[in-house]
């Protein structure tokens, strides 16, 4: 048996655009999906993910159902539900080079789903870690990370950047402009986590936003001024090129906040987002942003006293607030 984690992140700067090949930073928190895996003796793969709701529906794969979901809900549901864990089987079974593998497959994650806080990286990250070790092979974490990439696109329908899935395998902050992934030196951030409660799907998010930006010149131009913010941004990141530099917090909140106006102005934000935002600047956070695909789910803050966790915890709307520590591990080779 093995158990692998990695964590999920927040988006500094640079969601959707970096689709398009701008340049993302998002940084990875402690909050982890938890993947166990043990090789089965047919090909069978069986998969225990009891966090897993659709709209309601809780959907639990058990033994006693015979390796099927003991659920009544159409099958494309159900195919969209465990699209990352199949796509992250292949790329075991790939890896390892054993097509007729099967597995045992549990996940357990503290990462809301489908909230912006990369959920699906993390399940794909630490499944194919846990399985390709169960086969006897040892990804090193940018194998592992172009690994989840490809099982993500392939999920996503060729529309994902690397970003989530390389953050999640090697931890901390990252800077992602397409197929250039590294890790960077960022100051610590004290990140604070407002969470609506629901969810959006990131497929149809970003082909909207593709949509737009086909559709008006205007649309495009702002997914290269996001470029452009991504870029300042890591210049006050920069602890060597911004030393002197006044206050670095105040800064990267300001462009937090320019960033979330221009994600709101390309349609990927919602109310809920929207008024935990402002919560978040009316109680002093230096800047507040939607991370992730957006639609519905998480906004970040940058603030180091209690006062945005307060004020979100009571703003209608948010159903949960956490501080989000910085995760310095990626994928972690639990067992
Ligand atoms: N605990 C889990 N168990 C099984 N599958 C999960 C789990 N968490 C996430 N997933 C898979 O990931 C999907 C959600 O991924 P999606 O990319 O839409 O959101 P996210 O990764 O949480 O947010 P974002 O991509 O905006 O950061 C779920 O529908 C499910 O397929
Ligand atoms: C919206 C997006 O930029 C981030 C989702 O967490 C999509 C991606 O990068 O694959
Ligand atoms: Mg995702």
């Amino acid at each position: 048996m093995t158990v692998s984690s990695a964590p999920g992140k927040v988006y500094l700067f640079g969601e959707h655009a970096v689709v398009y090949g701008e340049p993302a930073v998002p940084c990875a928190i402690e909050r982890r999906a938890t993947v166990t895996v043990e090789i089965r003796d047919d090909d069978h793969v069986r998969v225990e993910a009891s966090d897993l709701s659709l709209d309601g529906f809780t959907v639990e794969y058990a033994g006693s159902t015979g390796g099927r979901p003991d659920v009544d809900v159409p099958a494309p549901l159900v195919e969209a539900a465990m699209g990352y864990i199949d796509a992250a089987v292949e790329q075991a079974r790939d890896a390892a080079g054993a097509p007729d593998a099967g597995f045992d497959i549990t996940v357990e994650s503290s990462i809301p789903l489908g909230a912006g806080l990369g959920s699906s990286a993390a399940v794909t990250v630490a499944g194919i870690d846990a399985a390709t070790r169960e086969l006897g092979r040892k990804l090193s974490p940018r194998e592992l990370a172009d690994r989840a990439y490809r099982a993500e696109a392939a999920v996503q329908e060729g529309q994902a950047s690397r970003a989530d899935t390389f953050c999640s395998a090697v931890g901390g902050a990252v800077r992602v402009e397409g197929d250039d992934c590294r890790d960077i030196e960022a100051p610590n951030l004290p990140f604070v986590v407002g969470f609506d409660g629901g969810a959006g799907d990131t497929g149809e998010l970003v082909a909207g936003v593709r949509a737009l930006k086909e559709e008006y010149d205007f649309a495009a131009d702002t997914v290269a001024t996001i470029g452009d913010l991504v870029r300042t941004g890591e210049r006050i990141l920069d602890p060597v090129a911004d030393a002197g530099a006044g206050d670095r917090l105040a800064e990267l909140g300001r462009l937090m906040n320019f960033n979330h106006g221009l994600l709101e102005s390309l349609g990927v934000s919602s109310r809920s987002l929207d008024s935990m935002v402002w919560a978040a600047r009316e109680a002093g956070a230096h800047g507040a942003k939607l991370t992730g695909a957006g639609g519905g789910g998480c906004i970040v803050a940058l603030d180091p006293t209690p006062e945005t966790l307060t004020a979100l915890q009571f703003t209608p709307g948010c159903e949960e607030a956490f501080r989000a520590e910085l995760a310095t591990d990626g994928v972690r080779r639990v067992e």
